[in-house]
């Protein structure tokens, strides 16, 4: 990509350039940008990166899918801690093979997830990178002070839900990667799936709605898989976390797919991830109240499980027996045996 570094960042950005007011004083393209937050409410901060070939293909994810979905990934975060995201940071790293019209592509995709959820871009960093391309962003959002919403807050007498089915973007990403493969054509419903992995939904309403109600206690989202979430705020919480595994939601289109090539859907639903929904708990005798709130804002929620003292952990109930649920999920450092491969 022979092209002056600074009028890339102009033509990538150009929506964003030089935008002030509404909470910001110096917006992109200065040294840093500058912003307030209203009184009463503090900052929220997170940061998440996408990889090629670790977070996606070139083959599973269109540029403008890549810059959507990881504006997506950030405003889930902020959404599990029951915030407002308000701004962007972006970094990319461009390796070479990839053109500047594609990433003009993937900030179109930054631009649409930005637009939809009212996030504004203040910044970010360009640079070169060898290997893979590279696309980072830093999250800063607003949560009335001291009430954010904690990994740590479940206590035994909770019920645990979920607020959307779960195993879809692993089921989709399993139709992109062996679309070649293939002998039979895929059922046009199963688009579905596709769509999950490559445009999801970040739950900013849910969370706001769990913080304002006052009802939820921990929030978690789902990113790793809900075997992996659950684990982290039974041991964030010190509790025992029991999932009925016939409550687990999922979409039909997942359940049918997962027959057609032999998978147990629930592995999915478990060990998949980027599902972006939301996990927590609500104390059992507000568990109907807030039900009540959600179907009113016509948000889907589902109860699937108990938060229970005991030595923390996840248990899975099936069939009137209980069993461990192994603490497993997408892990970076590790291969499909759970071998770590830093050794
Ligand atoms: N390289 C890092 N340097 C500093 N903090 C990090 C780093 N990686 C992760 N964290 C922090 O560790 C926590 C867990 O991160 P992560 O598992 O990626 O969360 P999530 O799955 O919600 O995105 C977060 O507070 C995150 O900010
Ligand atoms: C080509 C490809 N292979 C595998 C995956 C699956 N995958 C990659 S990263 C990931 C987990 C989420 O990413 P992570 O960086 O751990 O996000 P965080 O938990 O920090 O939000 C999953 C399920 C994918 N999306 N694309
Ligand atoms: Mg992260
Ligand atoms: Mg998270
Ligand atoms: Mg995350």
């Amino acid at each position: 990509m022979a092209r002056d570094e600074f009028a890339l960042i102009r033509e990538w950005t150009g929506r964003s350039y030089g935008l002030e007011g509404n909470g910001v004083s110096v917006g992109l393209g200065d040294d840093a940008a500058v912003f307030s937050v209203a009184a009463g409410m503090e900052v929220v901060a997170c940061c998440d990166a996408m990889i090629e070939t670790v977070h996606f293909l070139r083959e599973t994810m269109s540029p403008c899918d890549i810059g959507y979905k990881a504006m997506i990934s950030n405003i889930s975060d902020i959404a599990a801690m029951g915030g407002i995201p308000r701004y962007a940071l972006v970094t990319i790293g461009v390796s070479p093979g990839w053109q500047a019209d594609e990433c003009k592509r993937i900030y179109e995709g930054i631009d649409q997830a930005a637009k939809l959820y009212n996030v504004r871009m203040i910044g970010g960093d360009t640079v070169a990178t060898p290997d893979a391309l590279h696309l980072s962003i830093t999250l800063l959002g607003e949560v009335e002070s001291g009430r954010a919403l904690r990994r740590s807050s479940a206590r035994a007498g909770d019920l645990l839900f979920l607020t959307g089915p779960v195993g879809s973007s692993a089921a989709g990403l399993d139709l992109l990667l062996s679309r070649r493969e293939r002998a039979v054509e895929p059922r046009p419903d199963w688009q579905t799936l596709v769509a999950q992995h490559q445009r999801p939904t970040a739950q900013v309403e849910a969370g706001r709605l769990l913080l304002k109600s006052g009802l939820g206690r921990a929030l978690n989202d789902i990113s790793d898989g809900l075997a992996s979430e659950a684990w982290e705020i039974a041991e964030a919480s010190g509790c025992k976390i029991v999932i009925e595994a016939e409550r687990v939601p999922m979409l039909e289109e997942m359940r049918s797919y997962a027959a057609s090539v032999g998978k147990n859907p629930l592995d999915w639903a478990f060990y998949g991830g980027e599902d972006y929904q939301l996990i927590g708990s609500v104390p059992a005798t507000e568990a109907e109240t807030l039900a009540a709130a959600f179907a009113e804002h016509g948000l889907p929620f589902y109860l699937l499980g108990t938060v229970e003292a005991g030595q923390p952990g996840v248990w899975l109930s099936e069939q009137g027996s209980e069993r461990p649920l192994p603490k497993a999920g997408y892990n970076h450092f590790k291969d499909e045996a759970g071998e770590d491969q830093n050794g």
